[in-house]
């Protein structure tokens, strides 16, 4: 599904911030991605979304070299992909409930096929009596579970989430974990950036551990 050979990333005239990471995300799989902070694990989920391209090496995506691909080819792989910003990056003018419906009207479904399925997943993280406010005003939790709904309602081949329990407490962090591990069994494969040591000994999954931009892997 994605394969990464020898990559490098550098801003600008910087330092390499990513070095020779060689690494696959099988179909299917579940991973925790973690190291400290400045570790690079940002920058890894931006080249995985396609947002950065490496200043070196290969990376296949979908059996595409990223290299090659046009705007609109990148566009086209994006929707097979979706992503939890650490920054969440909600449309402030869209209520909660069209924010996360937002990834099924691009798709051109009709309302009444997705209603119940975006009220039963707002319900599940706990936005059912939010769901027809506006972001401004929700709190930092609540943008955070409305960003991940979003990012899954979809039931994308690639789930992307930049610390996405970084705003709640553990029984909700707990809650949205179960939510990522259902959508892995349903066939996503999953990458969850996190600090969260709780969260990743609650489920037994691989580690992609970063450090001085280099890459371990724990199986
Ligand atoms: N746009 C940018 N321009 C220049 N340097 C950058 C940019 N974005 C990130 N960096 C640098 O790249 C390195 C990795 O940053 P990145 O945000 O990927 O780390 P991270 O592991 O996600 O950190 P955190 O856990 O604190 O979010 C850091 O040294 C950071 O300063």
């Amino acid at each position: 599904m994605v394969r990464f050979e020898n990559v490098g990333l550098r801003y600008g005239l910087g330092p390499e911030v990513l070095r020779d990471l060689t690494f696959r995300i099988e179909p299917h799989s579940f991973q925790f991605l973690t190291g400290p902070s400045g570790a690079g694990k940002t920058s890894l989920l931006k080249l995985l979304f396609l947002s950065l391209r490496p200043t070196r090496g290969l990376i296949t995506q979908f059996g595409h070299d990223v290299a090659t691909l046009s705007k609109d080819a990148v566009a086209t792989l994006r929707r097979r992909i979706g992503i939890v910003f650490q920054d969440f990056r909600l449309l402030d003018h869209m209520t909660t409930y069209e924010n996360v419906a937002l990834p099924l009207r691009v798709m051109g479904r009709p309302e009444e096929s997705y209603r119940d399925e975006v009220i039963e997943l707002l319900n599940w993280v706990d936005l059912g009596d939010r769901m027809w406010a506006l972001p401004p005003v929700l709190s930092g939790g609540e943008k955070q579970r409305a960003a991940i709904a979003r990012a899954v309602i979809a039931r994308p081949q690639l789930l992307l989430a930049d610390e996405p329990t970084g705003n709640v407490d553990p029984p909700l962090a707990q809650r949205l974990l179960r939510l990522f591990i259902e959508l892995n069994k349903s066939g996503t494969s999953v990458v969850i950036a996190t600090h969260d040591i709780a969260l990743m000994d609650q489920y037994d999954a691989r580690r992609l551990v970063l450090h001085d931009g280099r890459l371990h892997i724990y199986d």
